[in-house]
């Protein structure tokens, strides 16, 4: 009698990733995404930050742990409250179900420094995959808003000439009530949780807590609303491999991203994809790229993507944060060794994101 034999075999596809010094090229798996485990994207509990040294370290060590093996944790009792960030969800769908011409009225076009309004597909973050599906509206770090109060007539000129913030998107925006408000207040409270959390990363890295205090007074703070339009039956049958937000890793230290209850957001670890589901009352946490440098590799800025083949509309908003975009910062004295010597070069924060920048963001 002849036996049946299944093989599975596993498909692989090369993925071009953009990066501030050009393409680099990942072999990963065509599998669909499974399921990421609670070690691989933990859930961590960020009371302890708000404690005294000997909590604010066990937060650290369980961040370090985090940072250095898949590069996204969640966070809960995180202290930003449900009502600030259901205001600026509430908000960012106003702005996103207006009709297109008046999203238009801040249009990236009118931007010198990729902030505002761009279109489904305007963005290609891979090459090889799919343009985006996702529409966005993004406003970058402006020191009149800081909720640590900046004196604007004493701006150091080399911080301002990387003060990335433009007027026009709320002045665009004016119309909608409270927008600005809702929006900024949303932002403020995750530039101070960052502001924190970034001390608990020195503490994780060996440094002192203050270590990177001088480099965050006017630091690289941007805003971000995604929103991925839902799809309906047909097209969904039709969507193939088209993306919501190709793969792509992020470009600063880290990323504080809040998403719907909707799902989509998938990691990449080692060849495989995993899916990171919506957590209720928690923010996703991943690593981006210059602090990846800065940490000889030792923190890892990983590959991430969104897919939104669902009737409903998605929305997600992240907060990128970074160092002030005019320090040059090189490898961290605790990431080097005479075995493990820098890997790189230093370089400002604000000229590695305009690296990148300019590869990425759609030219108008
Ligand atoms: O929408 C998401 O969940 C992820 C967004 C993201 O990765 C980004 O904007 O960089
Ligand atoms: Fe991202």
């Amino acid at each position: 009698m002849a036996t049946m034999t299944t093989i599975i075999e596993s498909t692989f596809r090369k993925l071009e990733l953009r990066t501030a010094y050009g393409p680099v090229y990942r072999t990963v798996s065509t599998a669909p995404p499974r399921e990421c485990t609670a070690d691989e994207v933990p859930i961590i509990d960020l009371q302890g930050i708000y404690g005294g040294l000997d909590d604010r370290k066990k937060v650290a060590s369980q961040i370090k742990k985090a940072a250095e093996e898949t590069g996204f944790f969640y966070v809960k009792n995180h202290g930003i409250s449900e009502n600030i960030i259901d205001a600026a969800r509430v908000q960012a769908l106003n702005f996103f179900k207006q009709p297109v011409e008046t999203k238009e009225l801040v249009t990236r076009a009118k931007s010198k420094y990729f902030n505002g309004y761009s279109p489904p597909g305007a963005s290609h973050a891979s090459p090889s995959e799919s343009k985006d599906a996702r529409e966005t509206l993004g406003w970058r770090y402006t020191p009149e808003y800081d909720p640590d109060p900046k004196d604007l007539n004493a701006i150091p000129p080399e911080v301002q000439r990387y003060i990335r913030g433009e007027e026009f998107v709320w002045e665009g925006t004016a119309h909608l009530p409270n927008f600005k408000e809702d929006v900024l207040r949303y932002w403020r409270a995750c530039l101070t949780l960052s502001r924190r959390l970034v001390q608990i990363f020195a503490l994780a890295l060996d440094l002192a807590e203050d270590y990177f205090d001088r480099v965050t007074t006017y630091p690289g703070a941007d805003g971000v609303f995604n929103f991925y339009p839902g799809m309906t039956p047909e097209e969904i049958e039709k969507a193939e491999d088209q993306v919501g937000l190709g793969s792509h890793t992020d470009l600063q230290c880290f990323t504080l991203l809040w998403q719907d209850m909707n799902g989509g957001l998938q990691v990449l670890k080692g060849q495989e994809w995993l899916k990171v589901p919506p957590v209720e009352k928690t923010f996703v946490i991943n690593i981006g790229d210059y602090l990846m440098r800065l940490t000889n590799d030792r923190f890892i800025s990983t590959v991430h993507r969104v897919f939104n083949h669902c009737p409903n509309d998605r929305l997600s908003m992240p907060f990128f944060f970074g160092f002030n975009f005019n320090e040059t910062c090189g490898v961290l004295p605790t990431c080097i060794s005479d075995d493990n010597p820098a890997k790189y070069q230093p370089i400002t924060c604000g000229d590695w994101c305009q690296l990148r920048f300019e590869q990425t963001e759609p030219q108008y």
